[in-house]
């Protein structure tokens, strides 16, 4: 059995390198905040031409609880709370923020968002991570 919890990690849906069906993401940090860029194919939709609304989620949850596991810190997402402002469309590359918002105890606050490449802001989360 693997014990190296990086190794164990790499079926991740969102970024695991080793799911054949997952989304592959990367990350990069800028100014306090956690980016990711990712264009949705017609698999990822919903709607004909709109990303799922449930793998619109995946991405805020991922770069909100990714942003923690990059900084050392294991999180297991507590609440999640979208807001779909716009379809999001499949074709168009998507910029993917989160950022941390504020921290009591081991419960930390998060924020992210999804946004195109004009600026229009698609949909927006607020998540609640638990230090596990
Ligand atoms: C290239 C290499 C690849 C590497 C590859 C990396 C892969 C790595 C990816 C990382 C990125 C993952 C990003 C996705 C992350 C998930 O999707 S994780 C999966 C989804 N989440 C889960 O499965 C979590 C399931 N829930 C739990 O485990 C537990 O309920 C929790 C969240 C740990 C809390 O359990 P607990 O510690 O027993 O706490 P509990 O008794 O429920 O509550 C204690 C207190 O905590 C606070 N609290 C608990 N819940 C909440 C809440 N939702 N809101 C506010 N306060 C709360 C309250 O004060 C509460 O007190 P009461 O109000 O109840 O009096």
């Amino acid at each position: 059995m693997n014990t190296n919890t990086e190794d164990r990690n790499q079926h991740c849906f969102a970024c695991g390198p080793k799911n054949p069906i997952g989304l592959k993401l990367t990350f990069r940090e800028e100014n306090d905040t956690y980016v990711a860029r990712f264009t949705p194919g017609p698999e990822h939709q919903s709607y004909d031409g709109v990303m799922h609304g449930g793998l619109v989620s995946t991405l805020l949850d991922e770069i909100m609880g990714g942003y923690l596991y990059s900084k050392g810190l294991y999180a297991v997402t507590a609440k999640l709370e979208v807001r779909f402002r716009a379809p999001t469309p499949i074709g168009r590359e998507l910029k993917i923020q989160g950022r941390i918002v504020g921290q009591k105890r081991t419960m930390y606050e998060m924020a992210g968002e999804i946004s195109l490449p004009d600026g229009t802001v698609t949909a927006e989360g607020k998540a609640i991570l638990a230090i596990v």
